[in-house]
């Protein structure tokens, strides 16, 4: 399989790593425009602590012009932008996966894009960490939920993307109702990320009982707002899934903390700024995830 990976990050290149591996499939990467002259490996080093150099092409615009499948692997905020910086026109048959956190992003993209392309949805829960530049470690053993946002996918692409996709980085699972497994994994970016960023803790510092009020408030302001939207979800089962994923990640340093701490722009918008404009749309207050989404946005303006 052709497959284009847009994204020198911790996924960009995780993805670029395992995709790789297969005789079967031609991987290239589309760096960002600070990268001026992409190096010809970078370094991968494996949950099992054991560090490679892997080769590394980059794709040219005429090569985006065959792929079969074009993985983006950027923050939010940057998937439109990077689907724009895609200057040739992307082969009709050509899918497009967006693999990123929170939500509000697809519906974004340019229609000479959703019109033209199937579009999927990639929920991942491994962990990859960038040491430095082009230099990531796989961090945390997880999972991938890919479902389409757009488009009608027929089932012998969607059975070849599965496939190759499982070969590279199993577990991968087809979600008929990606759109519920989206709001699954933004009520745990919803509550993790902005307490985590907050009060600069780790991830299991969640659990702690002070936050207890916040997350209730959170889940319950996001399950009404999800119900709007045709999602149903229950407050206790969300719950329980966030305190399991914060338990699951206690010593982790959440990616808005990191982003924080290293004064980057966060995906706050895409997590409780989401929450709160579709609060704005639908006409109901969402003061907790308001709250979060201000705070973190003012940290963010104080670095
Ligand atoms: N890392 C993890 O463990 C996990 C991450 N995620 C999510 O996955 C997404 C990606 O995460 P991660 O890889 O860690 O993020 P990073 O910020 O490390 O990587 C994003 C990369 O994309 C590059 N980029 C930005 N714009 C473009 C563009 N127009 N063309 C090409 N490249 C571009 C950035 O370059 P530059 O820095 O120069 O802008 C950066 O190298 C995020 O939404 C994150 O929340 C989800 C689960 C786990
Ligand atoms: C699940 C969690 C909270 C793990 O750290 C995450 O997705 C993030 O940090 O963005």
């Amino acid at each position: 399989m052709k497959i284009v990976i847009i994204g020198q990050g911790a996924i960009g290149l995780l993805w670029y790593r395992y995709l790789s591996l297969s005789n079967n499939n031609n991987v290239q990467l589309i760096c960002s425009k600070n990268i001026t002259r992409p190096p010809k490996r970078f370094t991968f080093t494996s949950l099992d602590n054991k560090s490679e150099q892997i080769d590394l092409v980059t794709a040219s615009q005429e090569s985006i012009k065959s792929a079969d499948l074009i993985l983006l692997c950027v923050k939010a905020f940057q998937v439109v932008d990077a689907i724009d910086s895609v200057k040739c026109t992307i082969n009709q048959s050509a899918v497009i996966a967006l693999c990123h956190n929170g939500m509000g992003v697809a519906e974004k993209l340019p229609q000479r894009i959703i019109k033209k392309h199937n579009i999927l949805s990639m929920l991942i829960t491994h962990g990859a960490k960038a040491n430095a530049s082009f230099n990531i470690t796989h961090t945390g053993n997880g999972k991938t939920d890919i479902g389409s946002v757009y488009g009608k996918l027929n089932n012998h692409t969607k059975e070849r993307i599965l496939k190759t996709l499982n070969n590279a980085l199993p577990n991968v699972y087809w979600q008929h109702s990606v759109k519920q497994q989206q709001w699954e994994k933004l009520a745990i970016n919803c509550v993790i990320n902005p307490i985590t960023a907050i009060n600069n803790i780790k991830n299991g510092q969640v659990n702690n009982i002070e936050y207890k009020q916040e997350i209730s408030e959170t889940i319950a302001e996001l399950v009404t707002i999800a119900q709007m939207e045709g999602v149903n979800l229950t407050s206790e089962s969300l719950i329980t899934t966030v305190k399991k994923v914060a338990s699951l990640t206690a010593e982790n340093t959440s990616s808005m903390l990191s982003d924080i701490l290293a004064a980057r722009k966060t995906e706050i918008d895409n997590i409780n700024g989401y929450i709160h404009q579709l609060g704005i749309h639908h006409k109901i207050a969402t003061p907790q995830n308001t709250f979060f989404w201000q705070q973190v946005n003012s940290l963010e303006k104080r670095k």
